[in-house]
């Protein structure tokens, strides 16, 4: 699906080498995705790695979710900046300070800057495994409740599961980015996954981007994977 957005699915390079990364992508399209360098392979590989993916043309989410106090937080989202990355991400549970630190240190990078988003609950968790952090509510509810934080904030929008999709547009707002890993074609086991999506419902639900791992680069053939999710939400 091509529209104002881009792109829609976003691939993430979940490896452990750059070797095994790149053989990866140098199958691919970007007109057909973006890619997201998660904690695995920047700790291994580091900067360079997504400097590779810039020259091969692909826009990349650094998906590094910082968790600290606003002066470091801030720093590292402006690190992220200067590589030149299309989006970057924080945890919203990092709250109201940290995040507004971020977004305004964003702020000198103009239009070029990345879109900065949120983690809201992790989409492996259930309501026990909130309820084992001391969270009572229901997943719905506390991904709500980050989300309206960080859109008080300013950020541009959130991680989120599917499911939690079209509540967030209506009270959010259209133009509030909801970027959705747990996306899982019908045929596709859920691993640690908990609240999962297929690629169609997911775009139906409201989602604005897929974020699709192993369903694609654990197939036999990964570029007929990513093709037949395109097809699936064109
Ligand atoms: O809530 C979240 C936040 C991030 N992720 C990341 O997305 C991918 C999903 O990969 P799959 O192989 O499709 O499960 C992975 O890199 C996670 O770190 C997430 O799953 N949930």
């Amino acid at each position: 699906m091509q529209d104002s957005l881009g792109p829609r699915i976003i691939i993430a390079l979940d490896f452990s080498s750059e070797a095994s990364a790149l053989a990866l992508v140098d199958t691919l399209d970007p007109k057909l995705c973006r890619l997201k360098v998660g904690k695995e392979l920047f700790t291994r590989c580091g900067p360079g790695l997504v400097r590779k993916l810039h020259e091969r043309g692909f826009e990349v989410f650094l998906d590094l979710k910082f968790h600290d106090i606003p002066n470091t937080t801030s720093a590292a989202v402006a690190a992220a900046a200067e590589l030149g990355v299309w989006m970057v991400n924080v945890h919203a549970s990092g709250g109201q300070k940290m995040m507004t630190a971020c977004r305004e240190r964003l702020e000198s990078f103009g239009a070029d800057r990345p879109l900065l988003i949120a983690v809201t609950v992790l989409t492996s968790m259930t309501a026990g495994d909130l309820a084992g952090v001391g969270i009572e509510d229901s997943p719905a509810y506390q991904v709500n409740r980050l989300a309206t934080l960080t859109r008080s904030c300013g950020l541009d929008g959130v991680v989120c599961s599917a499911q939690e999709a079209p509540t967030l547009k209506l009270e959010q707002g259209a133009d509030f980015r909801l970027v959705t890993p747990g996306i899982r074609p019908a045929s596709s086991e859920h691993g640690d996954q908990q609240r999962v999506m297929t690629p169609a419902a997911a775009i139906e639900a409201g989602s604005d981007y897929l974020v699709v791992g192993r369903p694609i680069t654990q197939a036999a053939d990964p570029l007929a994977a990513l093709r037949s999710i395109v097809s699936e939400i064109s």
